[in-house]
């Protein structure tokens, strides 16, 4: 059995995904406007346009959609979205509406000029669809009463809200709901030095004393992301309380990340086990998915969803029609020399988006 067989999130510290302890914890570090918040000055940019302008007309915000990996901040733009617009803020998610029902309910209770969030919208069950298609483009429901030849569909007349819907890709999201959105954002992959300005943030609400060159340390970790930066730093503390006097330097973050066996480039033991196997075993790949899963004794689809997505990201590991195939950075991160006739050299077809996932 894979030791990441459960919810990612529980079982690794660079994983993208929250638990709701863990959301507990982050809402202590959620910034409340869109100036605390970090980096992606294009999206901020766009949003505080969006917003002035609602706000000058004196209506409600058009629905917004933002896009990106986990813990990139989506939740919290949401937030902020509410806030500015000094509206109460709704939250619900797509896996929570398996009926239309589920979603009549929510949105016969919502007020006027409200923010709804909604979040991983692609997951909204079909059932619900066609209800939401009408609830974001004329403000209406059509709730349908009775059954069988008999039932008629009594229209609702609904407040005019904001719908802030969040997708990890908007691909996911069928045409017609994408449509209905006035404004889509993208939120990308933070740089180092943004993530050492989050961290800087969190170590001051979290009375932290982190130095720069920790936070440096820290910040390189963390995938390029908020959520994992915030925790490898709850992470570091905890080490510099017990072993040493508080204060995190570069030397106090290496050792805890250490530790906790996170490396330079934030891969865990299970990123390095998957590269490792394609490069030692595997002299470099292609090797089939089912192959490389063997071999490092976990399920495919922990390697295909878990570890998979942050090594093709970081340029360590390409999909390619005949298989998985280590880049020559693989070799290089792993301290290996990389192999003269190395089979990436030949492949015309890397699939750097992944889409081809079968091999
Ligand atoms: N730009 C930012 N500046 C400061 N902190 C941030 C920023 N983006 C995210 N964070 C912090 O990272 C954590 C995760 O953010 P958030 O919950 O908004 O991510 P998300 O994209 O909604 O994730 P999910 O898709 O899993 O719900 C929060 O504690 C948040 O405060």
């Amino acid at each position: 059995m894979s030791m990441f067989d459960n919810d990612e999130a529980a079982s690794r510290l660079v994983g993208g995904s929250a638990d709701a302890d863990e959301r507990a914890v982050e809402a202590v570090l959620r910034p409340r406007t869109l100036s605390e918040f970090v980096g992606q000055e294009r999206l901020r940019e766009q949003l505080s346009l969006v917003l002035d302008a609602a706000r000058a007309r004196g209506h409600t915000a058009d629905h917004i959609l933002l896009s990106g990996p986990p813990g990139l901040g989506k939740t919290t733009l949401a937030m902020i979205v509410a806030a500015e617009m000094g509206a109460p803020l709704r939250i619900t998610s797509g896996p929570a509406i398996q009926h239309a029902g589920d979603l009549a309910a929510i949105l016969s209770s919502i007020g006027e000029g409200d923010v709804l969030f909604f979040d991983e919208i692609h997951r909204t069950a079909r059932a619900a669809e066609e209800l939401l298609y009408t609830a974001m483009e004329d403000f209406r429901v059509d709730v349908v009463v009775g059954k069988g030849p008999g039932a008629t569909a009594i229209p609702l007349e609904l407040p005019r809200f904001t719908l802030v819907g969040a997708t990890t890709r908007t691909g996911l999201l069928p045409g017609p709901l994408r449509d209905r959105f006035g404004f889509t954002g993208h939120l990308d992959l933070y740089e180092p030095a943004e993530l050492q300005r989050v961290l800087a943030r969190s170590a001051g609400l979290l009375e932290v004393e982190l130095r720069e060159d920790g936070a440096h340390e820290i910040a390189g970790r963390s995938r390029g992301t908020p959520r994992i930066a915030n925790r490898l730093l709850r992470r570091v503390r905890d080490f510099a309380q017990v072993r040493a006097d508080s204060v995190v330097t570069a030397d106090i973050a290496r050792s805890a990340l250490e530790i906790f066996e996170v490396d330079t480039m934030g891969l865990d033991r299970l990123d390095r086990s998957v590269l490792s196997a394609l490069c030692k075993n595997f002299g470099g790949g292609p090797v089939g998915l089912g192959t490389l899963a063997v071999a490092v004794a976990e399920e495919r689809e922990t390697v295909e969803e878990v570890a998979e997505p942050f090594l093709v990201r970081a340029g360590l590991l390409a999909r390619t029609p005949r298989g998985r195939v280590a880049t020559p950075a693989a070799w290089t991160h792993l301290g290996l020399a990389v192999p003269q006739r190395a089979p990436f050299a030949g492949e015309a077809e890397l699939d750097l988006f992944g889409t081809n996932d079968d091999n």
